[in-house]
């Protein structure tokens, strides 16, 4: 229970209904106990006529009258009152739910990039979603039926002692095997069906990436092979369903016999002190009304045990990430304004999971307003560059200053807001296209949109859609080809109209002529912004103030244009490549 106890916060934000919750049970137990107590009035009433005890026939009839309106009342007030309990209960668990889905996905937020690279993406959705749904079972089932059974334990079992001690211990007999019965059942049937959900998850998986990859699949037609690949998934999945559906059949059959059992011991042992004259034939009737009355819940105490147990399985994970620190820590609490001078003094980074250093003691200097090109073979560092300027990492060893001042010590917030990031992979949200823009600035009217895509040389397109910038992307949107995607994606980061713009890779998927014209548009978007390019190829790089060329992690080259063009080295190798691949065109 200790993890559980992590929660308890929520029992006293939400206390007022389960305080409701609890009187209401408590009321409502006791008014059904009414209803047996005088069905075994009725009972009696009619015996003592039948055996000639009494001859007035009017009074038995008008017992029976009052008693059957009196058991009336107390049913529908005990159902109105379970109404409220339940209403009180288990709404305050979908309120917990909703909370702790909050919490989690706050805390996600605050998590850095290494959180994400490390932990697997059907993990974080499931402690967000499976883990809290057990939570809330504790909350709400648990809680209910626990308050449920110790009211009815006490109510019930206090009043059949009082009415006679040998025939309630009888009666009883039976019922903790079936709540211990239960109980193994019960924690059978969640560790099957966890096999069954795991089983399940793998073939969604499965599934999702056939759907994914189905242009790959059919291209080489390999239907045949990945279908035996999915039966062979779906028939795991089905033969975890089946066992578990064997043992969930168990569950009533038990209930039943067990119930059964108590019956007869009602029946038998009553039976023979009835014959003794030691009770009343009501009596009998209202103990087999009580020993059906307590069978659920005795059931439940098994039931609830296992829900608990997975509950605090469930929340123990939970806790895992809710005391994962973030290891990119916001100090500074007022804004910062920043300009957009940005320096590397000696940096080093390694990125932890992989081991792998990605940058060298990388040093530069990039005045605000300037512009930044940065070169090298694929897996150089480049893309590392632009996310240590963003402190999606923090470094290891150097220093980055961000107009003078260490970025540890620039307000976090701010520093993300001054910046417009297009990531090398463009990412599409599935909304409309204008909305995907607006994504960069919220508040941007539909003339800044256009100006935007305007820019990212995206508009014309965007226009001959049928619905223009209310176009959907995305799984049920259009298709976007991989050009049109990082054009948006740039737009995004120009509405942002950020001090800093960073372009990693961006325009990788489009035509040259088509890059010219979002380069020149740039170069008047970025007129007073620090802009900082990555690419590969040359003519990204030329109009910049300042070129670094990396080689597995080191600056092996700086400078401008000029400068690095008469350099024999890879600015130069590239350049003489790529005028060839124009001239061979
Ligand atoms: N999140 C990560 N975790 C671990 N290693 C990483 C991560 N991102 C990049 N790396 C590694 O760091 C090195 C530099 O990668 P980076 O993405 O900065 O290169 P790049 O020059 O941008 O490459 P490309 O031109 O292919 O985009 C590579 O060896 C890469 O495998």
């Amino acid at each position: 229970m200790k993890a559980l106890s992590y929660l308890n916060k929520y029992f006293v934000k939400y206390k007022k209904r389960l305080i409701i919750g609890t009187i209401c049970t408590i009321i409502a137990k006791i008014l059904s106990l009414i209803v047996p107590i005088l069905i075994g009035d009725s009972i009696d009433g009619v015996e003592k006529y039948i055996t000639g005890e009494t001859t007035d026939l009017q009074a038995v009839k008008d017992l029976l009258t009052k008693n059957i309106l009196l058991m009336l009342c107390a049913v529908l007030l005990a159902a109105v009152f379970t109404f409220i309990m339940r209403q009180a209960i288990i709404n305050m668990s979908r309120y917990i739910e909703f909370d702790l889905k909050n919490e989690i996905y706050e805390h996600y937020q605050k998590l850095s990039l290494n959180f994400y690279k490390k932990n697997r993406t059907g993990d974080l959705m499931n402690r967000i979603s499976e883990d809290v749904s057990k939570v809330r079972m504790y909350f709400g089932p648990a809680i209910m039926y626990t308050i449920n059974m110790i009211t009815l334990f006490v109510v019930v079992i206090s009043y059949m002692l009082k009415k006679d001690v040998t025939l309630t211990l009888y009666t009883l007999v039976p019922l903790p095997i079936l709540s211990i019965s239960i109980y193994f059942l019960s924690r059978e049937i969640n560790k099957r069906s966890r096999v069954k959900q795991e089983t399940l998850s793998k073939l969604t998986s499965i599934t999702q990436e056939f759907f994914s990859g189905m242009n790959v699949i059919k291209a080489y037609g390999i239907e045949k092979p990945t279908f035996k690949d999915f039966n062979e998934v779906a028939d795991e999945s089905k033969e975890k369903n089946i066992a578990l559906y064997k043992l969930q059949a168990l569950f009533f059959p038990l209930m039943i016999l067990l119930i059964g059992i108590s019956n007869i011991m009602v029946v038998y042992i009553g039976g023979i002190r009835y014959i003794n004259d030691q009770i009343s034939l009501g009596l009998i009737t209202e103990f087999i009304i009580y020993v059906n009355m307590l069978t659920w819940p005795v059931a439940v105490v098994g039931w609830v045990t296992s829900i608990v147990q997975e509950a605090e399985a469930s929340q123990k994970r939970i806790n895992e990430f809710l005391n994962v620190e973030p290891e990119i820590q916001n100090t500074i609490e007022a804004p910062s304004k920043i300009e957009g001078k940005i320096e590397f003094k000696n940096v080093t980074f390694t990125y932890d999971d992989t081991n792998t250093t990605a940058l060298k003691d990388v040093s530069f200097t990039l005045e605000k307003g300037k512009m930044l090109a940065i070169l090298g073979k694929t897996g150089s560092g480049k893309s590392t560059i632009a996310e240590l300027i963003a402190r999606l990492y923090d470094v290891d060893k150097g220093e980055i200053l961000i107009d003078d001042q260490p970025i540890e010590q620039i307000n976090l917030t701010s520093l993300r807001k001054s910046i417009g990031f297009v990531p090398q992979e463009a990412f599409l949200f599935s909304d409309t296209i204008g909305n995907n823009i607006k994504f960069g600035n919220v508040d941007a009217a539909k003339e800044l949109i256009e100006n935007a895509a305007k820019n990212a040389h995206i508009h014309d397109n965007i226009e001959d859609f049928s619905k223009s910038y209310d176009t959907y992307v995305g799984e049920r949107g259009v298709t976007l080809s991989g050009g049109q995607k990082q054009r948006i994606s740039i737009a995004r980061a120009i509405i942002k109209e950020p001090e800093i713009l960073i372009f990693d890779d961006c325009l990788s998927a489009v035509d040259t002529e088509t890059e010219e014209i979002i380069l020149n548009n740039l170069k008047t978007i970025s007129k007073d912004k620090t802009s900082i390019i990555i690419g590969h190829r040359v003519s990204s790089a030329k109009n910049a103030d300042l070129i670094i060329v990396l080689d597995k992690g080191k600056i092996v080259q700086k400078g401008t244009h000029d400068e690095l063009f008469n350099q024999k080295g890879f600015y130069q190798d590239i350049y003489n490549q790529q005028l060839m691949e124009q001239s061979a065109h």
